[in-house]
């Protein structure tokens, strides 16, 4: 397969259907319906103030109203791309609390689509990166056949049953990232075409790095495995590690993901201890599994420090976790450090360096 060149993400997208010759069509069609919502989005992001986040034109309506903020309309782009098009048996987001059911005049399909519209939307205001993360399902076969309304249940499937995940960044150039299980590829979208055209195939997370992304102004909340990793990052070259580290946080785990992905670096929002009520910031079936699906694609790793993430069985829409991610050398490493004791804990006495059982 050629790795660049003019191939567009549906001439990539035909030649992934060959491995599948029983294939439908049916998942490309809907990934090229996803990819026009981004496609949309990378638009109306690019406009900044000047574009539909804000009171239309600076003109208030009537009723006073002024538009929806960004966040809505993404979500709605979304939803109008691809409640249409026969492949969904219904999509769940960020910002729907229930699943979004197919209208009774459209067809329904075997798929299930999960969406967070726009992540890091608190940059947006500031001109920084977001994007748009998606996760696609096998709808159970009771939604197929029945052509039933979806319910929240039909969407707690773990991780390791996606069939196809992605992102899309709004930054200085427009990329869709995606894998389909074949590896992960990058698309840019050239402006000119309006096409997301491929740019990187195969893409491959370095094992090792020297890189950590983490919100350090919850250091007090971490539990003691994150703050052992973190400080021995810190310390750098006199330290265990015997390396010095550089440390980013953008706070838009899209551009997060994307630098992790181009360079290697390790990503962590750690279950902490800051609001016993949430285990973890970010969203289980909309953020860290899509972004663990493509970081193990791309041959990182994701984890929740304790278990890997794509194992996890969900138990709600909008269940939060933690999430570490990146290159897997590290992450492996953090994983290890769940598992050992901590440092200040005595071993037991039995088992101690003077022990009865020591030779
Ligand atoms: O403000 P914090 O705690 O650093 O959180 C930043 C995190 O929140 C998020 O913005 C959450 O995503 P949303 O913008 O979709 O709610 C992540 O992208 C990012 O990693
Ligand atoms: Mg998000
Ligand atoms: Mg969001």
């Amino acid at each position: 397969m050629p790795l660049t060149g003019r191939w567009t993400l549906t001439r990539y997208l035909i030649e992934q259907r060959r491995r599948y010759p029983q294939a439908s069509g049916e998942l490309n069609a809907l990934i090229l319906d996803v990819s026009l919502a981004c496609k949309a989005l990378a638009r109306i992001v690019s406009r900044g103030p000047l574009g539909a986040a804000m009171p239309a034109g600076g003109e208030i309506n009537v009723q006073g109203e002024v538009q929806k903020p960004l966040d809505v309309l993404s979500n709605e782009v979304f939803v109008r791309m691809n409640e249409w098009n026969g492949h969904l048996g219904g999509m769940a987001s960020e910002e729907m609390e229930q699943p979004s059911q197919i209208p009774a005049s459209y067809p329904r399909g075997k798929y299930l689509l999960v969406f967070d519209p726009l992540d890091g939307s608190s940059n947006i205001d500031v001109n920084v990166s977001v994007g748009s993360i998606f996760s696609i399902l096998r709808a159970p076969a009771s939604v197929v056949e029945s052509g039933r309304d979806v319910t929240e249940a039909d969407f707690l499937q773990p991780g390791a049953t996606q069939v196809a995940a992605g992102y899309a960044i709004y930054g200085p150039a427009a990329q869709l990232v995606l894998t389909v299980g074949d590896g992960v590829a990058v698309f840019t979208l050239d402006p000119d075409l309006a096409e997301f055209v491929l740019t990187q195939a195969n893409v491959r997370v370095p094992v090792d790095t020297q890189e950590f992304a983490i919100n350090s102004s919850n250091a007090r909340f971490w539990e003691p495995p994150v703050k052992r990793y973190v400080d021995e990052c810190l310390a750098g070259k006199p330290g265990p590690r015997g390396k010095d580290f550089n440390m980013r946080w953008i706070a838009s785990m899209v551009a997060e993901a994307h630098r992790i992905l181009m360079r290697g670096g390790v990503f962590l929002y750690p279950r902490d201890t800051k609001d016993p009520s949430k285990p973890g910031r970010l969203r289980l079936l909309y953020e860290a599994n899509p972004i663990g699906f493509v970081m193990e694609q791309a041959g990182g790793r994701a984890s929740t420090g304790r278990q890997p993430m794509l194992g996890v069985l969900p138990t709600g829409l909008h269940q939060r976790i933690g999430l570490v991610f990146g290159s897997k050398n590290e992450v492996e490493r953090i994983e290890r450090y769940h598992r050992e004791p901590p440092a200040n804990e005595a071993p037991a006495p039995l088992f101690a360096t003077r022990s009865l059982f020591r030779d």
